[in-house]
């Protein structure tokens, strides 16, 4: 059995992995550690969590998180870094945080506010290429950093038409909506629920949110040239759930047909990621809970511009789902082994 531990396990994207590793049939749980809530009952944070019911959170320490086959990070940005370099090198960590994503430190120092911490391989692996999907970069790896959310959502829907080289890399316009589960479950004062209850608005407006280069610099490797993009996030009053809605100018001459061919491509194998039939839409209540993404492309003659939309659920793909997947390449396990590819609907 891989004996692993969870650090943040009280937390939204910890207490996913948790979820997800109740059903791991190869997963030993071992330590569970927390900040604030160590020393509670687990499913007094998580109810949902019904298997662990005698166990509790303990603090976050090197020593509590000694002895495991991998350790999941699921802490506030900029908190994984310190804690990282405490734990052995062949100890297999996942960071659900973003202080390993970005390869550019300039992006990074002027996005986030801690130190450049360096650069671990990328945890999509259905991410497209010029040289195909990028999993390969993570079979075997002791370091991986999960993507963010909204670059989830964005860049599954966009690489595959700038690796077929349909599209042009500097116009392209992306607006998402995420359930208010994204901004984690700190109190903030906007976040209340009669703040978001019944209504919708953007932050982070004018290329300013961070997901901005993580976006870019995944569409930069699938395309093989710099790729800009504006992205605008919105809340929107739902627990979870991700759905991006992306466009770009369109190359002369790429009909839906061209496209969806690279699509098909890129995706066909895939046991996750979903190219939708033809007239179906992607909806974040048809993957809530499951690992999946739902895609569907159309091609706007009128401004002459690619259109797609994804769906994702943030806390299953979005952060754990994809932790977990990440976990089964680095340990060699099938990749999809304890993951949900039905969601719950309703
Ligand atoms: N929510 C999402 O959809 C996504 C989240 N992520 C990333 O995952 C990470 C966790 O996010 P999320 O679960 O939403 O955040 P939460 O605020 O829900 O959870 C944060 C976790 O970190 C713990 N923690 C905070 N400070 C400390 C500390 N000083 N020492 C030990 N533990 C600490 C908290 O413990 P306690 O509550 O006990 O104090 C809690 O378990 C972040 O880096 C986030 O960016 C990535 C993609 C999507
Ligand atoms: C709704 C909401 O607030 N979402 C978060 C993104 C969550 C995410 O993807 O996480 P990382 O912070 O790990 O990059 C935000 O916009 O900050």
């Amino acid at each position: 059995m891989i004996r692993a531990a969870v650090a943040g396990a009280s937390g939204y994207a910890g207490g996913e992995i948790v979820r997800l590793l109740t059903n791991h049939p190869q997963v030993e749980i071992g330590t569970l550690a927390a900040g604030s809530q160590a020393g509670k009952p687990v499913t007094s944070v998580h109810p949902n969590l019904t298997p662990l019911a005698d166990r509790q959170f303990t603090e976050t320490t090197p020593e509590t998180l000694d002895g495991h086959h991998v350790v999941f990070l699921a802490l506030p940005h900029g908190q994984s870094a310190a804690l990282a370099r405490q734990l052995p090198d062949d100890v297999v960590l996942i960071d659900c945080g973003a202080d390993f994503r970005l390869g550019d430190e300039a992006a990074w120092t002027t996005f986030y506010d801690t130190e450049f911490a360096g650069t671990w391989p990328y945890g999509m692996p259905e991410l497209a290429t010029a040289d195909g999907p990028q999993r390969h970069q993570l079979e075997g790896a002791r370091r991986i950093a999960v993507p963010g959310c909204y670059p989830t959502s964005a860049s599954l829907a966009l690489a595959p038409a700038f690796a077929a080289g349909l599209v042009d890399a500097d116009d392209v316009v992306i607006v998402a909506a995420s359930g208010t589960s994204g901004a984690g479950k700190s109190l903030k004062p906007h976040l209340l629920g009669a703040e978001v209850m019944g209504s919708m608005s953007p932050y982070g407006v004018g290329g300013v949110h961070r997901h901005t280069p993580e976006i870019e610099q995944n569409l930069s490797g699938a395309a093989g040239e710099p790729v800009t993009v504006s992205f605008t996030p919105t809340l929107a009053p739902m627990p979870r759930g991700i759905l991006a809605t992306c466009t770009a100018r369109i190359k002369p001459g790429v009909d839906l047909a061209a496209v969806r061919r690279a699509y098909d491509a890129a995706y066909a194998e895939e046991k996750f990621v979903h190219l939708l039939p033809e007239g179906m839409w992607p909806s974040t209540g048809a993957v809530l809970g499951s690992n999946n993404v739902q895609i569907q492309v159309a091609v706007d003659a009128h401004v002459g511009r690619l259109v797609v939309a994804s769906a994702v659920d943030n806390l299953t793909k979005g952060t754990a789902g994809a932790a977990v997947q990440c976990m089964n390449l680095a340990l060699g396990l099938p990749e999809s082994t304890g993951l949900p590819s039905v969601g719950v609907a309703p």
